[in-house]
């Protein structure tokens, strides 16, 4: 009788196929391990790959910087001792000079009045030392005098020698001397530097050179100091100088006015402070001058270097700081603004000048500590919430723009930050850039180091468009004085919040402020503003166009037709913000930025990192998976009737169990 007990067969090749006595269960435990093996490992090495790289990275560049810094320091040093080398060679012309007159003086007095005028010669000789000194000028009898002439002869060959030695140049063009090439500065006329080393040698050689730049210009006139900006190898941007005329902004849903006969100019080299009460419109004012109020009726004209031209044609210079973050949380600093630089810059820069750019934001943002830290998710905390606002801004910088908009960027930010941001937007405005930023009741000193200010009144008025330091005297003008110990800022805002009353004779009260600014300048006054404006003695002959401050069109609707409204609407603001994303206009701003292909590089790279950053978190939803999958599967055997269905249903609610993971 033989034995009617299976033998399990964990061989498939040795089972009968479709046997009963097949162990699948063997193979599906062993690819379980197998896999929960893989994710263990993914989850425990994912982020070290990317640290390690960065750790190398980071020692590279670090080497590059110290290296430069040392060549630089070495220049300094040598600046100086050169200094004093031509101090005391000056001095001891001098005295010979003085030597030399008392001698004539003595030995021939008819020469007296020849030698006076010869003096000059003299002098002219000994500092350019191009002539060797005539013997009548140089008394050669006396010892002495050969020892001091052949001294400052020496001297004047030293320093004649180290003005013209090319291994010394004043201006620190410094040469980085790498293993295997020189690299000089300016890599977009010389060769190229590749490594990573060569490349931020390269950067912070030209960095330190801009900083010596700045040094030496601080004891310059502004005028000057313009000059040298504009002449300086930093590539110039063009200028976008933005007027506005009676710009009027509707609300097409509501019928609401938010901006209301604003005119005025923005101009490069100068940052413009936007300022006014909550609700004022002061983002919309932005986004009117950038081209992005969608949904809303413009009226009035947007002349662009006094030519009507469409915003959206230079779209590729213009910067756009939103009051929400835009930068990606699991992305380090500089990989962020790394990515934004190769996305925006002109495609032709060579990656050196890229990575200079990116550098110098760093360095002006003062983001240097945090460079390699990630900006922080919700779930992973990373960087501060003043320095991510810093990262922010420098996404918009690392562009180069020529017209930088920023909303609130000093927004729950103290002081010292506030401060350290508008230094690094006054460094952009010297190159020329037009800044416009809208603030909130800044400090004093901050309001200082804005150069022109908006400041709009509720319903989207002007009250006052010119140089911050004229506002006082304006103001002043009108009655109202700033209170001894008062911010001027806090105060104009709290007289147009109407938290305060506006002192003085005057009795002007802060509804009349926006008539008394059209007053003021001799614009049309609005006709339901015509009383107001007559208060104070003044009807303009060409009254603006009437407009319902509170809204127009105020037609009653039935259900049906609201509800047509509101459709219409929605389709044509999304309709506006696909024409502004996709279609494209006669682009005017002369930057050719990297193609379609290689930007789809970079987002694919960028895609990557995240992704592998991400890992963690993956790696935790798939081992669940797995083990939910497993134990359903053990649960439910797949026979030829069922196929596993059992199974696979079993495997689609542990999906959504994962999928519904907070
Ligand atoms: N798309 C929109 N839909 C509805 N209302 C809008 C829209 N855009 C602007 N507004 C309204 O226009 C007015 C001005 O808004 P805006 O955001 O420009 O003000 P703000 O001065 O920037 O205010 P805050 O300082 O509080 O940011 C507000 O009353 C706002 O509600």
């Amino acid at each position: 009788m033989g034995s009617i007990s299976q033998t399990r067969c964990f061989k498939l090749t040795s089972c009968n196929s479709n046997a009963e006595t097949q162990n699948m269960g063997v193979y599906g435990i062993m690819l379980i391990a197998a896999l929960s093996t893989l994710l263990l490992i993914i989850y425990s090495c994912s982020d070290q790959v990317l640290s390690t790289r960065e750790r190398r990275m980071a020692k590279s560049r670090e080497a590059a910087a110290r290296s430069v810094r040392k060549t630089s320091n070495a220049q300094k040093r040598w600046k100086a001792a050169k200094d004093v080398a031509k101090k005391s060679a000056s001095g001891l012309q001098a005295q010979l000079s003085r030597t030399f007159s008392r001698k004539k003086d003595v030995a021939d007095p008819e020469k007296v009045k020849i030698l006076s005028q010869e003096t000059p010669e003299v002098d002219i000789q000994l500092v350019s030392h191009s002539r060797p000194v005539t013997p009548n000028m140089a008394p050669s009898s006396s010892p002495v005098h050969k020892e001091k002439a052949r001294g400052s002869s020496d001297l004047m060959q030293m320093m004649h020698e180290i003005e013209n030695d090319p291994d010394i140049d004043d201006n620190h063009n410094l040469e980085v001397k790498t293993r295997d090439k020189t690299v000089k500065g300016k890599a977009s006329k010389e060769k190229q530097p590749e490594t990573h080393s060569q490349i931020f040698k390269y950067a912070y050689a030209q960095l330190e050179k801009e900083k010596a730049q700045q040094q030496e210009n601080k004891d310059l006139t502004f005028s000057r100091v313009v000059n040298m900006a504009t002449k300086s190898e930093q590539r110039k941007r063009p200028l976008m100088e933005i007027s506005f005329k009676d710009l009027t902004l509707i609300l097409k849903a509501q019928n609401k006015i938010i901006l209301r006969c604003v005119t005025g100019k923005i101009k490069p080299g100068r940052i413009t402070a936007v300022m006014g009460p909550s609700g004022a419109g002061k983002t919309t004012f932005l986004s009117a001058i950038a081209g992005k109020a969608f949904g809303c009726k413009m009226t009035g004209s947007v002349l662009i270097n006094g030519k009507a031209e469409s915003i959206h044609s230079y779209k590729k210079i213009i910067g756009f700081v939103p009051q929400d973050d835009i930068v990606h949380g699991n992305l380090t600093v500089e990989e962020n603004l790394r990515f934004s630089a190769q996305c925006r810059l002109p495609a032709g820069l060579p990656k050196p000048d890229k990575v200079l750019v990116v550098e110098r934001v760093i360095e002006f943002l003062g983001l240097q500590s945090v460079r390699n830290s990630l900006v922080g998710t919700v779930e992973k905390r990373g960087i501060s919430g003043g320095q991510r606002k810093r990262v922010n801004v420098g996404l918009e910088m690392v562009m180069e723009p020529s017209l930088l908009m920023l909303d609130e960027p000093t927004s729950g930010l103290d002081s010292a930050s506030s401060q350290l941001l508008l230094r690094a937007l006054k460094q952009e405005a010297l190159q020329g850039v037009n800044i416009c930023m809208v603030v909130h009741q800044p400090s004093y000193a901050l309001f200082n180091m804005f150069d022109d200010l908006i400041l709009l009144a509720k319903g989207g008025l002007t009250v006052y468009h010119g140089p911050v330091k004229k506002v006082e005297e304006y103001f002043a003008g009108l009655g109202i004085s700033i209170p001894e110990r008062i911010n001027p800022p806090d105060y104009f805002i709290d007289i147009l919040e109407g938290i305060v009353e506006p002192g003085g004779s005057s009795g002007v009260s802060y509804k009349d402020l926006p008539v008394r600014w059209m007053l003021h300048n001799g614009y049309p006054v609005p006709l339901d503003m015509q009383k107001c404006a007559a208060k104070f003695g003044n009807l303009t002959p060409n009254p603006a166009k009437e407009i319902d401050p509170d809204g127009f069109g105020h037609d009653e609707r039935s259900f049906a037709g609201e509800l047509w409204h509101d459709v219409r609407h929605v389709v044509e603001l999304e309709g506006e913000k696909i024409r502004f994303k996709f279609l494209k206009s006669k682009d005017l701003s002369n930057r050719e930025t990297p193609g379609i292909f290689k930007q789809y590089k970079y987002f694919l790279i960028r895609i990557g990192k995240q992704r592998l950053r991400e890992s963690k978190i993956q790696a935790i939803d798939y081992l669940i998976l797995l083990l939910a999958g497993a134990c359903l599967g053990a649960l439910s055997r797949g026979n030829d009737q069922t196929f596993g269905g059992a199974g696979y249903i079993h495997t689609v609610i542990a999906l959504f169990y994962v999928k519904l993971r907070p």
